[in-house]
């Protein structure tokens, strides 16, 4: 396959070190996806913040030479028919090792299986790292948003959500059936003939490099405790167990002794000589805890599949999905992207929000290092709140706000930068 790529003649790769730290040099090439349904909103408003903010803070010393690669719907114009996720996509993110991403459609039922889940799994980004805070002003449910400051550490590679499974009635599912009975005295199976099967991988080593990402995450920015969040007490040998290797991994790399009688655990941060307190807590109690004692939870570790119901929930706390953001990182990889979906809905109509996205990229520009850059994306982002300019996700949950286009809504970011 010839490629498809035009690769910025001015721009650098960004490179790895010894230690696997990135090395940005002043002129880096970010390959980027548009995305699917409302990617053609979202996308364009973030590189004009990010490119702004760039320019603002480095005046010509630093450029980011964006190039696009493809993925989804458009791969498919560029590559031919049925060419969703080329591998020259996953070879660029590979080699540039910082990406951004809009959203991907997966549809329901049949169809092609999810691209982000391939994404995560072939790049073999093990964490979806969700940060949860909230900006003044931001229109809530809740009588007290500014509580919820949380920073969600999501398998991203096992469990359900990595989609093994057989469909009821095909040929596949009455053998795994079958072996299931026969070989495996399984007898709990309800009506084995119109049964389907899904498989639910956890591994040790999967859930323990998560929730080690975790534990550094909490020593590194001072947080004060992280909460394995399962359901191991119905799944006992898989969520049950990324409880049991997290207390494991916090006794038998971190030192962290018991509270009391246990299971929770508190360690010494090396870096402020502060507690920092494991706990686990059973999902569906946090989900209601969340909403009522929000201030209780800080850095939380969970499985994928929980993971991604409570990174909208919690969205929704402070606000809503349009201005959740998120990476994927591995070892020497990471790819940005938003919390939501394609919101086909609104695809085209330049009018969702593009928070999400623009605070994505905030998250890329302080993982390359570019703090001045980052700053006054956040800056502008909680300016343009407060100043109630904002789209309609907001607009329509605030008194006395100006209703503004998705691309209004980046100008103003833009505008409002300090
Ligand atoms: N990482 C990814 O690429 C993801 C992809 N998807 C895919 O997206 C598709 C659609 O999924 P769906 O379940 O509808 O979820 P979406 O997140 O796409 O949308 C659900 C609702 O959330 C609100 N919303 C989403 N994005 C924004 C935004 N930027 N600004 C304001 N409001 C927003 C809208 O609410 P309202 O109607 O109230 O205005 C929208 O109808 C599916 O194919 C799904 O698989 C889903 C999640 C993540
Ligand atoms: O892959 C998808 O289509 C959905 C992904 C998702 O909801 C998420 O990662 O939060
Ligand atoms: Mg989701």
């Amino acid at each position: 396959m010839s490629t498809q790529l035009s690769i910025p003649n001015d721009g650098q790769a960004i490179t790895l070190g010894e230690q696997g730290e990135l090395h940005v040099p002043d002129n880096p090439i970010i390959p980027y996806i548009e995305g699917d349904g409302i990617g053609v909103d979202v996308t364009p408003a973030m590189l004009k913040v990010v490119n702004a903010a760039v320019s603002k803070a480095y005046a010509n010393r630093r450029k980011i030479h964006w190039m696009e690669i493809y993925a989804g719907e458009k791969s498919t114009q560029i590559y031919g028919e049925n060419i969703w996720l080329s591998d020259e996509t996953l070879q660029a993110i590979r080699d540039y090792h910082v990406a951004i991403k809009g959203p991907l459609t997966t549809p329901v039922s049949g169809g092609i299986r999810s691209l982000n889940v391939a994404l995560r799994q072939q790049l073999d980004l093990y964490i979806c790292l969700r940060p949860v805070h909230y900006f003044k002003g931001v229109p809530s449910p809740l009588k007290h948003p500014e509580m919820t400051d949380m920073v969600i550490f999501r398998e991203n590679s096992e469990d359900i959500y990595a989609g093994i499974e057989w469909a009821a009635g095909s040929e596949s599912v009455s053998q795994v059936i079958d072996f299931l009975q026969q070989s495996m005295g399984v007898s709990e199976i309800r009506f084995p003939e119109q049964c389907a099967i899904g498989i639910k991988p956890v591994s040790e080593q999967g859930s323990k490099r998560l929730i080690r990402a975790a534990f550094d995450y909490a020593i590194h920015n001072a947080r004060s405790s992280v909460t394995l969040v399962h359901k191991g007490n119905i799944m006992k040998f898989t969520e049950g167990a990324f409880k049991d290797w997290g207390y494991q991994l916090a006794k038998d790399e971190y030192g962290a002794e018991m509270i009391g009688e246990g299971p929770w655990c508190q360690f010494q941060n090396p870096q402020t000589g502060e507690m920092i307190v494991v706990k686990d807590v059973i999902a569906d109690a946090f989900l209601q805890q969340i909403l009522l004692r929000p201030s209780d939870y800080d850095v939380v570790a969970t499985l994928n599949l929980n993971g991604d119901y409570i990174s909208d929930a919690l969205a929704a706390q402070v606000g809503g999905i349009g201005i959740a953001p998120g990476a994927n990182i591995g070892d020497g990889i990471a790819l940005f992207e938003a919390t939501h979906g394609t919101a086909p809905k609104y695809a085209g109509q330049n009018k969702v929000n593009p928070g999400s996205m623009i605070l994505s990229a905030q998250m890329m520009l302080v993982h390359m290092g570019w703090i001045e850059a980052a700053e006054l994306v956040e800056q502008g982002v909680e300016k343009t709140i407060a100043a109630k300019t904002v789209t309609y996700d907001f607009e329509r949950m605030m008194t006395g706000a100006t209703l503004r286009s998705c691309s209004e809504f980046a100008d103003d970011i833009i505008a409002q930068m300090p």
